[in-house]
């Protein structure tokens, strides 16, 4: 129970957030939590302020019994903690269900049972009878909440089961007042598959509501849990909603098994900020803080899962408020609102501006304003900075993805070209032992490839010529660069490269080929990105690099030596 014992809404405007990222968000391929990262996911939704954090399988999955075990000590403030875990086994006894004692001896206050609520499934997955199903349904809650627990039901394919028996009393409405008579807390409506429809769903829920209410069980509260693989989770959930339900069930980022569940962070701000439910706990002032909190949550959620949520992700991805069209660019210059559907302070991200081949002088103006450049009142430059973008795109230069390279543009055109060092040559090669006749690699896992580079520059009014090794030529490159640039400017020291990519833009021309690479340089606490185009790889990372370490220089605030 949370600190203020706060469970289920019955009715109203308040809609429980019911979060399963450690649970169902778990059976997402290459997902695996340690109860260490479960703990921290469930630190971060706890001050978020979910109602509920379904946390694991005790008794099926080891770490889950670890993790409750371990979840005694916490002091939840929002939130309760949920066991999950399924109904009694067909024929048996629910007080001598192994799985039942394990729900229960995980010591958690609210335990949500899965069960069948089609009759397909009952029929041929589970090979029971439907009677024998609707009393493991009963037997199991009574036993839960006779232990003193709450307890729910989750109606596994419920919409499925709907769709195919939908006259008389279907069969799933049967299973969700079996699960209400022996004293559910809440029944939640599962489109198992997702492929059901936001209408249907709608239909359904409504139908259920309808049929608890008239079966004296209007405390019993309604709850859905929607699956993306038609791409209408949210959907879904959002129509649940309008229709009756007052738990919505879903996965920070939109993690789960397939496509994945519905992405709980875009739900909790849609009911925040554009209906008349509530998603959070607190008061006006309360929940906006918390809602300010949601793209914290969603790449910290991210980070520990080891899976970086998409940068298009509604509310929270860091490009859910990037535009890239001139002329929104220059619509947004007036006033932001004219192009965003909300502000992204809301939900703690930053509108942001990608220049590109689309950009005219307003998409200038905002992006130099993003770094801390002031260019108003200088339409020329802008005007010729973006011709100068469009020209360089169209040879395979791409600035929306290399915001760095782009501020170098703007300051040569400004007038202000950084001065830090001057390159005389540099040369590069590569020595190679050909590869044996038995194709492997040497025993001691070395590789058949060795290079060298010589740099020559000017900096801090000495003249350095600098010899790297390396395990290829650009490896080289980049560690000459770096010993020469380092005597005058030892901060070059803590950039690090964290990503490298290149694409061959004309593909056809086979070796002859036009390459761009675009390279992400960190100094720990800053990021910026840099862009180079050559008929070379070598000559294109090598343009990338040297502008990765001017701006690295700029954003770190060192003045030329
Ligand atoms: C829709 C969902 O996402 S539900 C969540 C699914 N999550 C998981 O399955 C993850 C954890 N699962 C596990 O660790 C294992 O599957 C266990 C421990 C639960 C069960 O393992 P096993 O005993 O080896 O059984 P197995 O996985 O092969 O099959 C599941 C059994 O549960 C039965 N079952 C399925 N749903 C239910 C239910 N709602 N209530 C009772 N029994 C059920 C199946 O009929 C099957 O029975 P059988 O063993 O007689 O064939
Ligand atoms: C219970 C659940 O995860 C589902 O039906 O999808």
């Amino acid at each position: 129970m949370g600190a203020d014992g706060a469970t289920l809404p019955a009715g109203g405007d308040a809609v429980a957030i019911y979060d399963t990222t450690l649970r169902d968000g778990a059976q997402q391929q290459g997902v695996s939590f340690t109860v260490g990262d479960k703990l921290s996911i469930i630190a971060l939704l706890d001050e978020l302020g979910a109602a509920y954090i379904e946390a694991g399988w005790p008794g099926a999955i080891p770490k889950d019994t670890e993790l409750f075990a371990r979840a005694r000590e916490l002091d939840l403030a929002t939130a309760r903690l949920v066991a999950f875990g399924a109904t009694r086994r067909p024929g048996a006894r629910a007080a001598e269900d192994s799985g039942l004692r394990a729900l229960l001896d995980s010591g958690a206050e609210t335990i949500t049972l899965v069960a069948k609520s089609d009759p397909r499934h009952v029929e041929r997955a589970l090979r029971a009878t439907r009677e024998e199903n609707l009393r493991m349904v009963a037997d199991s809650t009574a036993l839960l909440v006779g232990a003193g627990r709450e307890a729910m039901v989750d109606l596994e394919h419920f919409f499925d089961g709907l769709r195919r028996d939908a006259d008389g009393q279907p069969y799933g409405i049967e299973v969700a007042l079996a699960a209400a008579r022996a004293g559910a807390s809440a029944v939640i409506a599962c489109d198992t598959n997702g492929g059901a429809l936001p209408g249907a769903i709608a239909d359904s829920v409504a139908r259920l509501r309808r049929a608890l209410d008239a079966a004296g069980h209007p405390d019993c509260v309604v709850g859905i849990h929607t699956h993306d693989d038609s791409g209408l989770a949210v959907a879904g959930a959002m129509a649940a909603v309008e229709a009756g339900a007052r738990q919505v069930q879903g996965c920070v980022n939109g993690m789960g098994e397939r496509t994945g569940n519905a992405e709980l962070l875009t739900i909790i701000a849609n009911l925040e900020l554009k209906t008349r439910f509530t998603a959070l706990p607190g008061d006006e002032a309360e929940r906006a803080r918390r809602l300010s909190e949601l793209s914290r949550v969603s790449r910290s959620v991210g980070e520990i899962a080891n899976r970086a949520p998409s940068t298009r992700q509604a509310y929270t991805g860091a490009r859910a408020f990037a535009h890239k069209a001139g002329l929104h660019a220059s619509a947004i210059r007036v006033d932001p609102d004219l192009y965003q559907h909300v502000d992204p302070a809301r939900v703690g991200n930053t509108m942001s501006m990608l220049v590109s081949e689309m950009a005219g002088r307003a998409s200038i103006e905002l992006k130099a304003r993003e770094l801390g450049i002031d260019a108003s009142g200088q339409g020329d430059v802008l005007g010729r900075v973006a011709e100068e973008v469009k020209a360089r795109e169209a040879i395979g230069y791409a600035y929306d993805a290399a915001d760095g390279s782009f501020e170098l543009l703007l300051r040569h055109a400004l007038g202000e070209p950084p001065d830090y060092f001057r390159v005389e040559s540099w040369q590069a090669s590569v020595r190679a032992a050909p590869v044996g006749a038995d194709r492997l690699l040497p025993a001691d896992g070395s590789t058949h490839t060795q290079a060298e580079a010589t740099v020559r520059l000017r900096a801090g009014g000495r003249r350095f010529a600098v010899l790297g090794e390396g395990n290829g030529p650009v490896n080289a490159l980049d560690a000459a660069l770096c010993d020469a640039l380092a005597q005058v400017y030892p901060e070059i020291r803590a950039f690090e490269l964290t990503d490298y990519k290149v694409r061959i833009l004309d593909a056809e021309r086979g070796t002859r080929a036009i390459i761009r690479v675009l390279i992400d340089l960190t100094d720990g606490e800053r990021t910026w990105s840099t862009v180079g185009v050559g008929t070379d790889i070598v000559e294109a990372t090598w343009e990338a690099l040297t502008d990765g370490h001017v701006v690295g220089l700029i954003r770190a605030g060192v003045s030329p030596r």
